[in-house]
């Protein structure tokens, strides 16, 4: 027999598996409860647990200097792993001592430490993550978790939304088959309790995530909320509390030429972005119905409009092309962009004709052969922050600015990285948002080409944002 099957069994006859209705901290009635408590009365099996755990460490994405156990169940296998392998451990307090030192984290440890973190079972992931938040809160980092048993229930993908990895030994279906091989559960049991995780799958709430651990914050996902407090522009301040929100960064391209398509667009994947981005000057049948249709779902879904005008004339003219013509632009659009070739003159034009939409500045392009300088994006920058009452950040490939209100929006980003031989370049989410600090990462055909956009979509939308909380703090 396999050892872990092995193992399975011998945590069914310790009565570490259960079966009836337990309560779980979520308050979800589950026909199934794992009490991992339990291997403290049995050395043999608590030894078998710490190996396969320290097993699974060895395939974390960074090395760690310690280890640290989710209190409490974890604390010995944490305790195990560090004395028999001589890593250094951490222990966390769940609450701050009112004494002595007051110490949230117990051990010796050096911000910009990278600590892994143990546990024994995971539903949502929010015990690994309060625990992480209280690292992170003396400035030690997280990347990994690992987990004896992983109930499907949510906790990889949760925690893969929060930047850190979660790798396990176990799943619960994986467990229910070996212990319906071996004639410990019926097969119609097992089948109600799949029914069960699939019905009962959780999320970290962001006020969960930024309300755990004593008030010590995520640092990366309180950066958004600061962000939005320094923002200049009620636009801007609106795309990073959306951002927070939704816990996404992905603005999709929308450039299809139909407003039906470009309603269903916005329908379907209205959920996952933070922004949606518009040529209306493509869409054959437009009028003002599809603007009002778009505003509609752009409100229920909470995301905002940007047209990808790209105004780039004198200001006299771009003033015409913004608030008139079939387009209308500024009754709708929440952002606009505008090169800022002709000068300063095309910013004061536009913030005349309407200051209720941001503006981008456009300092880089995605396209191969452009003739944008540095000496160019360099004056792009100063053009922003003389009219930062407007200018709300950039289109660019790079980060221009280091200020924090101002947003960098990246195109040209594709998870296959292949041109479309028309002159486009392709990055990869991660490249883009966690090597070259994007805020924003602008997906077009990626996704409204993709055999299935809203899985499309689903995917930038993780690769974006993990990436964007990877990039703030570490
Ligand atoms: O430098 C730039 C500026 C704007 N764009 C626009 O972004 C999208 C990209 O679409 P993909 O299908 O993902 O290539 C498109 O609307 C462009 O007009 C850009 O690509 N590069």
């Amino acid at each position: 027999m396999a050892s872990n099957e092995d193992l399975v069994l011998r945590l069914y006859d310790v009565g570490a598996i259960k079966c009836g209705e337990f309560k779980l901290s979520s308050g979800l009635i589950t026909p199934l409860y794992f009490d991992l408590r339990v291997i403290i009365s049995y050395p043999e099996i608590l030894v078998e647990v710490s190996d396969l755990l320290y097993e699974a460490s060895k395939l974390v994405s960074k090395p760690f200097k310690s280890i640290c156990g989710v209190p409490y169940t974890a604390l010995p296998i944490a305790t195990l792993i560090s004395a028999k392998h001589k890593i250094p451990m951490l222990l966390r307090r769940r609450e701050a001592k009112e004494y002595g030192t007051k110490k949230a984290i117990e051990g010796h440890f050096e911000p910009g430490d990278i600590c892994l973190v143990i546990e024994d079972v995971v539903t949502s992931g929010l015990s690994v993550y309060e625990t992480i938040l209280s690292l992170q809160s003396v400035g030690v980092h997280v990347s990994d978790a690992v987990v004896l048993l992983e109930r499907s229930q949510g906790a990889t993908n949760n925690l893969k939304m929060l930047g850190v990895n979660l790798h396990s030994i176990f799943t619960l279906p994986g467990m229910m088959e070996v212990l319906v091989k071996h004639g410990k559960l019926e097969k119609a049991f097992t089948d109600r309790v799949l029914d069960f995780l699939i019905n009962n799958q959780t999320t970290i709430s962001i006020k969960q995530s930024a309300n755990v651990s004593n008030g010590t914050h995520c640092m990366k996902t309180r950066d958004l909320m600061e962000r939005a407090k320094l923002a200049k522009h009620e636009v801007s301040r609106k795309i990073f509390e959306v951002m927070y929100q939704k816990q996404t960064n992905l603005c999709l391209s929308a450039d299809v030429t139909n407003s039906k398509e470009l309603l269903h667009l916005a329908e379907s994947i209205g959920p996952y972005i933070c922004v949606l981005k518009t040529h209306v000057d493509i869409i054959e049948d437009f009028d003002q119905s599809t603007c009002r249709n778009l505003l509609n779902i752009a409100h229920k879904h909470n995301f905002v409009l940007f047209e990808d005008r790209k105004f780039a004339d004198i200001g006299h003219t771009v003033s015409k092309q913004f608030t008139g013509g079939m387009f209308r632009i500024s009754e709708w659009a929440d952002v606009i962009n505008a090169h800022p070739l002709p000068g300063p003159g095309i910013i004061k034009e536009l913030k005349n004709a309407n200051k209720r939409s941001g503006c981008l500045l456009i300092g880089e392009m995605s396209t191969n052969g452009n003739l944008i300088t540095p000496a160019y994006t360099k004056a792009t920058l100063k053009m922003a922050e003389e009219n930062d009452d407007f200018v709300i950040g950039f289109i660019s490939t790079s980060r221009i600015s280091h200020d924090p209100h101002f947003l960098h929006f990246t195109p040209g980003v594709s998870l296959d990285c292949k041109g479309d031989g028309k002159g486009q370049q392709y990055l990869t989410p991660s490249e883009v948002v966690s090597k070259r600090g994007a805020d924003i990462l602008i997906v077009g055909r990626g996704i409204t080409l993709a055999h299935d956009p809203v899985a499309a979509a689903k995917v930038y939308a993780q690769e974006g944002f993990s990436g964007y909380l990877a990039a703030v703090d570490v």
